[in-house]
Parts: C-alpha cells; sequence; structure tokens
C-alpha cells in the first residue's frame, strides 16, 4: 500500500498516463518512421526542448519552449514537428499536465518501447508560452563549447559523455538536414549504430572501431562531435558504459534527470515508480471488495448502511511500463445510491479475502476518502454528447447537467479543451459559460438541476456557483474518466 494521498488530481493522472496509456501505443515494439524510429524522435525532443535550461540563472528547461523553436537550424528534423503531432494527438493535454509533461512521458515511453530501462516519472512541468534561448549543441562545435553546453544544463563532462551515448543508442543523422554529416545523398539517415533497440551496440561499436556513426566517422572532421565527446577522457566512461547493467541504470538516472531539468519556480511531484492508484495484489477469486460511506453529518448510516459490494471486476491492462514492471491488478466497479438528503461526506473501503484472515480497511491513510462538497457537481447520468444533423449541417455539443443544492445567485463552467489545431503550437481552450436552470430536467430533493451547451471535445471542468455570502467550485472535474451517453439527433 503506497502512502499516496487523495485527493490528488495531478498524481492520480500522471499515474493514470504512465500505467494505463495510451502514449505507448506509438512507442511499443520500437517502431519504425522516417527511415529512423518513433521512440528516436521523441528521445531527441526530449533532449533538444530540455537544452534551453541555464544552471546559472534557474531559466528554461523542459518547458515545452520546442513548440515556438521549431524553425531554428538546430531543430531541423521532420521528426520534431511529427513528435508534437503524436503528443498533441493523444489528447491528454489537461489543466495540470502540459506538453511539456507529455514530451517527458514520451521520452519515458520511446526508451522503454526500444527495449530500454525503466525511467521514474514526475509530472508538474509548465509549459512555456515563448520560444527559450537557442542552446541546443551543434556537431561542428568544438568539445569546450560542448562542455560548456552541458555545464549550462546541468551535467558534467563525465555525464556529456555518457547523456550523448544514451541518446545516441537510438535513431541516426538524416542527410536532408545534415549534409555535411552523412555527404552520400543516397543515404537518407545514418544509424548511430546497427541496431534499433536502445542497447549497449553505439558503445561497443565505437570502442570496436567499426562504429558508423557519422559523428564518429563522418567524412566531416569537423562535424565528428561524438567522436570529441566519446574520447574526451580517454575512453573511461565509454568503457564503463559496456556493461549493459551499467549503461541501462546510468543512461535512466541521466534521463530522469534531463527530463525533471525544468525552471527553479517549477515544482514536480515524487518520482512514480510503481502504480499507486491500484491495489496491487495476487488474484483471489473469492474476494469481495465493499465501498462504505459516512453522510453529510459524519455519521456511519443507519440500519440499512451506507455500504455497496463491488457488481464486478475489471482486469487492468498495463502499458509497457506496468509489463516490463510484471505488476498485475483488477478493478472493482461499484454502482451505489447515495440518498440525497443524508449525502455523503467521506468514503472508504473493506477488502476482505474470505479465507479466515482480518478483512483490511482502505481509508486513505486514516482521513477516508472525504467529499468535500455536495453542493454543486457534474450530473454524469442526464449529461451527454450530442451529435445533431440537419441535411449535411451537422453540430456537435455537450449537453452539460449540473446538480446544485444551494440558494445560488449566478453558476457557471469553464471548460477545458485540449488543442485541436492541425499544428502546434497546441494551446488549450479554455471557455466559460454561464449555466441555465434546465427546464427538461425538474428539481429532485433539494437539487435543482442547472444546463449549459459547451463544447463537445471539452475534457476538464471547473463549476462555481455563487450566493450572496459564499462562493463554491468544483474544480477539475474530468470528463475522460467517465462514460458519457452518445445522442444522435435532427437539429
Ligand atoms: C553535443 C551534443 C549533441 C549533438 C551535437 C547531437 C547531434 C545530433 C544530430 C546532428 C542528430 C541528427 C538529427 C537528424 O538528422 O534529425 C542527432 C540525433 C539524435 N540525437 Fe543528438 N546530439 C547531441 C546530444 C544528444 C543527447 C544528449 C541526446 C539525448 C537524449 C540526443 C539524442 C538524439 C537522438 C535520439 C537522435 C536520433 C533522432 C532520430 O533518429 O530521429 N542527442 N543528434
Amino acid at each position: 500500500f503506497s502512502t499516496f494521498q487523495w485527493p490528488n488530481p495531478l498524481l492520480n493522472y500522471a499515474d493514470r498516463q504512465l500505467y494505463e496509456g495510451p502514449v505507448d501505443i506509438l512507442a511499443e515494439g520500437c517502431p519504425p518512421r522516417n527511415d529512423s524510429t518513433i521512440p528516436a524522435q521523441w528521445l531527441r525532443i526530449a533532449y533538444h526542448d530540455m537544452s534551453t535550461h541555464n544552471v546559472d540563472d534557474g531559466t528554461g528547461g523542459l518547458d515545452a519552449s520546442i513548440q515556438y523553436e521549431l524553425d531554428r537550424s538546430q531543430n531541423v528534423g521532420e521528426g520534431m514537428l511529427a513528435s508534437l503531432n503524436d503528443f498533441n494527438g493523444f489528447q491528454i493535454i489537461s489543466p495540470f499536465f502540459g506538453m511539456a509533461d507529455v514530451i517527458a512521458l514520451g521520452a519515458i515511453m520511446a526508451v522503454a518501447g526500444c527495449g530500454g530501462p525503466f525511467i521514474p516519472f514526475s509530472a508538474g512541468r509548465v509549459d512555456a508560452t515563448e520560444a527559450g534561448p537557442p542552446t541546443v549543441p551543434e556537431p561542428q562545435q568544438d568539445l569546450a563549447s560542448h562542455a560548456e553546453s552541458f555545464r549550462r544544463q546541468g551535467f558534467t563532462p563525465t555525464e556529456m559523455i555518457a547523456l550523448v551515448a544514451c541518446g545516441h543508442t537510438l535513431g541516426g543523422v538524416r542527410q536532408v538536414d545534415f549534409p555535411l554529416v552523412v555527404t552520400d545523398s543516397a543515404t537518407v539517415l545514418q544509424t548511430f549504430d546497427t541496431t534499433p533497440a536502445f542497447d549497449t551496440a553505439v558503445v561497443s561499436e565505437y570502442l570496436q572501431n567499426t562504429t558508423q556513426n557519422p559523428l564518429v566517422v563522418g567524412p566531416n572532421v569537423t562535424t565528428r562531435s561524438d567522436f570529441r565527446i566519446f574520447s574526451s577522457d580517454g575512453n573511461a566512461t565509454m568503457q564503463s558504459l559496456l556493461s549493459p547493467a551499467n549503461f541501462n541504470q546510468t543512461c535512466s538516472s541521466l534521463f530522469e534527470r534531463m527530463l525533471n531539468t525544468v525552471p527553479s519556480n517549477v515544482n514536480l511531484t515524487d518520482p512514480i515508480t510503481e502504480p499507486f492508484e491500484y491495489l496491487v495484489m495476487n488474484d483471489n477469486p473469492s474476494r469481495t471488495v465493499t465501498l462504505l460511506w459516512a453522510d453529510r453529518q459524519g455519521l456511519f448510516c443507519p440500519p440499512s448502511g451506507c455500504s455497496q459490494p463491488s457488481n464486478s471486476t475489471e482486469n487492468v491492462f498495463f502499458t509497457i511500463i506496468g509489463q516490463m514492471q510484471e505488476v498485475t491488478a483488477t478493478r472493482y466497479p461499484f454502482n451505489a445510491t447515495i440518498n440525497a438528503t443524508s449525502s455523503i461526506s467521506k468514503f472508504w473501503f473493506e477488502i476482505n479475502e474470505n479465507d479466515g484472515s482480518e478483512p483490511i480497511t482502505v481509508d486513505n491513510g486514516g482521513a477516508g476518502f472525504v467529499i468535500d462538497q455536495d453542493s454543486v457537481f457534474v450530473d454524469v447520468v442526464r449529461t451527454e454528447r450530442i451529435v445533431a444533423h440537419s441535411g449535411p449541417v451537422s453540430e456537435e455539443f455537450m449537453k452539460l447537467v449540473v446538480r446544485e443544492n444551494s440558494a445560488s445567485s449566478g453558476a457557471s463552467v469553464a471548460s477545458f479543451t485540449p488543442s485541436l489545431n492541425a499544428n502546434p503550437p497546441f494551446t488549450p481552450t479554455i471557455n466559460t459559460t454561464d449555466l441555465q436552470l434546465d427546464a427538461s430536467n425538474p428539481p429532485d430533493g433539494k437539487f435543482a438541476f442547472f444546463t449549459a451547451n459547451i463544447s463537445f471535445s471539452a475534457t476538464f471542468l471547473d463549476l462555481t456557483i455563487s450566493s450572496a455570502n459564499s462562493t463554491i467550485t468544483q474544480k477539475n472535474f474530468d470528463l475522460t474518466a467517465v462514460n458519457l451517453p452518445f445522442i444522435f439527433t435532427s437539429l
């Protein structure tokens, strides 16, 4: 059992992205693209985005500023645009999980997808709104400039050697983008080593003098930057990286630092190294899991009881990260009816293995899973996604239904919709709409229904209701975590 405290929307969301996808689907099996691989492209963009960091003043780092830096020659390559399009296409950017977090997650999936080590994931990066300085190292620069670039980014000369070797085990150099490095125009891409996998081939082929790495043996001596870097300590670091165990361990910890290099005013979560959102246990078909709750007065409910056994079990399908860690989990769904008058203040669970052992209580470290307020919430049963047709014209929107039980003077919803742009920068849209009394749903008990039509593709909502003396908000309601009905109708 982990020490995770609910609610923590960022950690919850980051955990779900790492262990349930969907980012890994494009990295699994190290799939080829543009004569390189998708993971090679994802790993390179993470390094280039981080390269703006300056340890001296704490600015720059992994902040998605790359979205504004694509026109620079140091960021040449179709992998850059393709990667950003991949990341935006997942539509997982949320109010607290921006493009920079997706770039970091992409690098983690990239390394794992090509057979490399697990890199612990921290989330909470903040997306830049403009370009950073042009500080990506380039092949024609000398060793001293490279050492200074890496120092500025927070890495020692020895770490520079390892970081470049770890990066250049994937992918290669494209002829059209670097014609001075790869001079033979019949070559589309010259790989750094003979295997697409994340492995030590880049090191062993270099040490055996069989390497075809164009940044080591390319015809143009000026652009042999990998040669200058790899040999800068008499090959001592490269020798140490020959051991696959040491290579994996060194690359994992350097990549973790690379991905966690952020502006000094940004705080990241603790690293996620296990799927803490789940109770990972051995399979026991006789196990029962019961949801229990207390009413709004904090009392455990009277005779009939406030408890509900789980109604089924579902297998959790883990990403390549979960598969690599060999974790398995079962999800226990519930369908509980809460009395509208006595309501709910907190809930918890009891797990009974039914094998004679004491049942276990799961109660968020003693506090219970506390429901802050029950004055306003999204009615997921009445909310629906609507596709309305009239001849060739079609309109898509979401009919949001909100319940509220206070005598409010105004209610509004701010909806967050990930970017549907074709090109970067992929900035989300946030719209604020007033909620109106819902004529189609008469009041029920002390609850009234309010409604608004919002974007079909909205993923997160903040609800606000104000009355004469208070404002109540329900922040970060995750529409992607609920299954809303689709309604097809005519306009
Ligand atoms: C002095 C430092 C470095 C220089 C001069 C350098 C240079 C280059 C060049 C010229 C390419 C070819 C890009 C293309 O044709 O699209 C490349 C590719 C690549 N670099 Fe670096 N690099 C450096 C450091 C790093 C580091 C630290 C990483 C760590 C993540 C990294 C990861 C990659 C990857 C994965 C590719 C392959 C991209 C693909 O195949 O699409 N590089 N690098």
